[in-house]
Formats: structure tokens, C-alpha cells, sequence
């Protein structure tokens, strides 16, 4: 992973936008740097789409700046360093898989080959496929190798993955790593958090058309999602609840169930405490559970 640099590839600045009396952004800001992975999570409606379309330059802000490569996102010049794979996309079912990709590196200076486009997405094997006998999680392929085929300094996926099989999902993974080793951007949406878990360096989340959380993903786990510790135990309740790290202590008969942060010293507290201890479980902790605690602090 290249280290961010100062300069940040794209940017949002105190950003607002309506849509007539909807407030879809309130003051939003965030930047993505070279070679960062960030993830940009969110419920339905947060305002993900229309923060990135903004930086994709389809629409204005009401107030606020917004810069796409150093510059203006409506300047055209800017749109040959990145590469966009939306929600839906549509493109001739009759075309092949390589002339699709062929027909997009035509439009750059010095675009990937067309092995490597096929290579990175997957598609080696169906490069003479029409794209309309293919499966929706090939097309998403398709669409991938697409984005990626004009080597972009900066690439906007819109939950990728959707439709996509394990097998599908980790080849992609792993492509969009190697960009991301390379020194490419990374804009990534997605309702996946095992997806954020395993990409980004760093999330952003919005709610409500504000950011309520914006720092990198190991910072997540450790502040925000405790983890649980479910056990067979006699130990007092009151008493437990006094140990450093227990948030939460919760008793259904023999069942103890505890929320801990950090978990670790809590577990050897509990066996040196009750050699009795049985059916020791412990989970969590995970970014799930952290955007759980989050939006639901901001609601
Ligand atoms: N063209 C539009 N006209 C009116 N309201 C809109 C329009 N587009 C979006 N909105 C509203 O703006 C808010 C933000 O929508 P946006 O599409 O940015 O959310 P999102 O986070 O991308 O959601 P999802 O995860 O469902 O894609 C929502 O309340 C949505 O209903």
C-alpha cells in the first residue's frame, strides 16, 4: 500500500445538496488519497450516490467545494484518470467480452492490455462471449474489467460485488488490491462490511446526509464494537460489571453474556475467577457491529 501523500486525489469540502426539501448532504467532507482503499458505508437513502456524484461531476453542489484530481469534477480533462463501475450499467448484449473492453481502451492514451483487462476481471476464459449469454455476476465482471482498462489514478466502484459468487468475489478482491498496491484511489460502496473489512484502509460513514464516522478500520473495531463473551458461569453479576473493560453484563440462568472492549483480559479474568467456567464463546467486534453502534447512535 502506498502511503497517502498530502495532495488528496479527490475531496469534498463542507459539501451540501437538496433535492427540492430533502437535505441529501449536510456539510459533508472527506478525501481519498493514492493507494487507499476507503469505504464508503451508509443505510439506504444516507447519501453515498450523491456524494459520488458529485465527485463524478453529474451534479453540482448547493454549497461546499468538491475536486476531483486537483480539480474541477465537471472539467472533462479530468474523467481520463478514473474509472467508474456504477449500479447499473447497461451495454450491448451482442458484443463480445473483448471487443466491449477493446471498444473502452480505445478511449484512453495508454490503456492496460487487453490480456491484463481479461486477466484482472477474470474473464480470460469468456473473452468470446457475447455479454448478453452472460451471467449477472460475469457482466459485473465485464463491467469491472471496463472500469479499470484506462489505468485510473482513481476508481469509483458502486458496490461491485453485488451478484458475484465467493469464488467471483475474492478473484475481484484480490484485483482491486493490486490496483490498489500500484498507487490507484479506491472509492468503494458497499452494503458488504466483510467487503469493507477485507478492502479499505479507511471508512467514511454517512447518515443522514452527514459523516459520523471517518478514520481508519482498525480504529472502528477497537472503539466501537466491543466484543461478546458468552459463558456458563455463577460469577455475580454486579461484580462483573465492575471489571476494567466490561461494558455490558447480562444473566438468563447459568448464561452470562458480557459486551468487553478489549475482550482478552476479561476471558482470563472469567477462568482464573471460576474454574467452573463451561461453553466459553467469544465474537464480535468486527465493523458489523461497529456500523450497528454508529448509525444507531446517530438515528
Ligand atoms: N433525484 C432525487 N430526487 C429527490 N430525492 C432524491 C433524489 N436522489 C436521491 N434523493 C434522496 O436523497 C437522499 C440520499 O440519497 P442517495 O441516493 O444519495 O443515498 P444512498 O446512500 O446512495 O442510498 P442507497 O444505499 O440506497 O443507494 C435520500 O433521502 C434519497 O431519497
Amino acid at each position: 500500500m502506498t502511503e497517502p501523500t498530502a495532495s488528496p486525489l479527490a475531496s469534498l469540502h463542507n459539501v451540501q445538496v437538496h433535492y427540492g426539501d430533502v437535505a441529501a448532504l449536510q456539510g459533508v467532507s472527506f478525501s481519498l488519497h493514492r493507494g487507499e482503499v476507503l469505504a464508503l458505508l451508509g443505510r439506504n437513502g444516507a447519501g453515498k450516490s450523491t456524494a459520488i456524484s458529485l465527485l463524478l461531476g453529474l451534479r453540482r453542489a448547493d454549497a461546499g467545494r468538491v475536486e476531483l484530481l486537483g480539480g474541477d469534477p465537471q472539467d472533462r480533462n479530468r474523467r481520463g484518470g478514473i474509472g467508474v463501475m456504477l449500479q447499473a450499467t447497461a451495454l450491448p448484449p451482442v458484443l463480445q467480452v473483448r471487443e466491449l473492453i477493446d471498444l473502452a481502451r480505445t478511449c484512453y492514451v495508454d490503456p492496460r492490455s487487453l490480456e491484463d483487462c481479461l486477466a484482472l476481471a477474470g474473464l480470460t476464459d469468456l473473452a468470446r462471449r457475447r455479454y448478453g449469454q452472460l451471467s449477472g455476476g460475469q457482466q459485473r465482471r465485464v463491467q469491472f474489467a471496463i472500469a479499470v482498462c484506462g489505468r485510473p489514478q482513481l476508481l469509483f466502484l458502486d458496490e461491485p460485488t453485488t451478484g458475484l459468487d465467493i469464488q467471483a468475489r475474492q478473484q475481484l478482491w484480490q484485483a482491486i488490491r493490486q490496483l490498489a498496491a500500484e498507487g490507484c484511489g479506491v472509492l468503494l460502496t458497499t452494503h458488504y462490511l466483510e467487503e469493507a473489512e477485507a478492502l479499505a484502509q479507511r471508512v467514511v460513514v454517512i447518515e443522514q446526509g452527514r459523516v459520523v464516522a471517518d478514520g481508519p478500520l482498525a480504529q472502528f473495531r477497537q472503539q466501537l464494537a466491543p466484543r461478546r463473551i458468552r459463558c456458563r458461569s455463577a460469577l455475580d453479576v454486579e461484580t462483573l460489571k465492575t471489571w476494567p473493560g466490561v461494558r455490558e453484563v447480562v444473566r438468563d440462568g447459568l448464561r452470562l453474556q458480557l459486551l468487553a472492549e478489549p475482550a482478552e483480559p476479561v476471558v482470563a479474568r472469567l477462568l482464573a475467577e471460576d474454574p467452573q467456567l463451561q461453553e466459553l464463546d467469544v465474537h464480535g467486534g468486527g465493523l458489523a457491529d461497529a456500523f450497528v453502534e454508529l448509525t444507531r447512535e446517530a438515528a
